[in-house]
């Protein structure tokens, strides 16, 4: 007989709610995101989707309600906390240095996971020489297994098609070795064969890496096809959630998407 692994929960949300003066963006969130999965969150515009992902991040503070990490409260913990804690993420609108070159994008990923400080890196002790060539040698083994052409290493982020830049930032997100990656329309602005490649991609590292996954993604041909469960929320409020197939078939989300006749 095969054992059947018990569900454990990686992420885990209370009562969770995010208030902007008079606008309540998030409102009362419950949410429980199963270790190994893959998630997604969906809603009309405005629905609270990327505001859920910047309090998940540590971008916002929650007006009320708890995060957990496993059995860690990290309610109100910082960006780079939560990174250290092996929480990544990618941004609706493509954020890198444009400036820096790509392999440079993703070592400066990789800082709050070096122990180099200030005075070491002006001294450059051997430790350091060596911890940065370790860096380096993992940075560009993240930039290829992402993807990204070895002829595109010194080129500037800026150069890079739209579909390289997206890889550019999973490859950063991955660098810094996480257990839960969050990714905000990783296929907005593809064409249907970047999408495609993406999709395959994203249920590789899900399973080479052990890596959870949680995505907001408007295409419901892709969101119904790679998630194991789907969180819907509208106007800040979780109005369903469940199977691919479940959520599909709620007349409540139906109603959000296609507004009372
Ligand atoms: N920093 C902010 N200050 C004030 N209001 C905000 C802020 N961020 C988001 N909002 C408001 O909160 C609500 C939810 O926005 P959010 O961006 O989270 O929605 P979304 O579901 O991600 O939408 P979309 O699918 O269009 O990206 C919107 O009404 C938005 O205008």
């Amino acid at each position: 007989m095969m054992a059947v692994e018990p569900k454990v929960a990686i992420l885990e949300a209370q009562q969770l709610t995010m208030r902007f003066g008079g606008l309540t963006a998030v409102n009362q969130v419950d949410f429980v995101l199963e270790k190994g999965s893959i998630a997604s969150l969906i809603g009309p515009n405005g629905a609270g989707k990327t505001t859920f992902f910047n309090m998940l991040t540590g971008i916002y503070s929650p007006s009320a309600g708890r995060l957990w990490l496993y059995d860690r409260d990290i309610t109100g913990l910082k960006p780079d906390e939560l990174t250290k804690l092996g929480v990544a993420r990618t941004f609706q609108n493509i954020r890198l240095f444009n400036n820096m070159t790509v392999l440079d994008n993703v070592l400066v990923g990789m800082h709050s996971k070096l122990k180099a400080n200030l005075v070491g890196t002006l001294l450059r002790p051997p430790a350091v020489v060596q911890e940065e060539a370790n860096a380096r040698k993992k940075a560009l083994y993240w930039l290829e297994y992402a993807g990204l052409a070895k002829s595109r290493t010194f080129e500037l982020a800026k150069n890079l098609s739209y579909g390289e830049q997206r890889r550019l930032e999973i490859a950063r997100a991955l660098a810094s070795e996480p257990q839960l990656l969050l990714l905000d329309e990783p296929t907005a602005g593809m064409n249907p064969k970047e999408t495609g490649e993406l999709t395959a991609f994203m249920q590789q590292i899900r399973s080479e890496l052990q890596l959870t996954i949680l995505l907001i993604e408007h295409d419901m041909k892709l969101v119904m096809g790679i998630s194991d469960y789907i969180t819907v929320l509208a106007n800040g409020k979780k109005i369903s959630e469940g199977t691919p197939n479940h959520v599909r078939q709620d007349p409540l989300v139906i109603e959000a998407y296609l507004g009372k006749e």
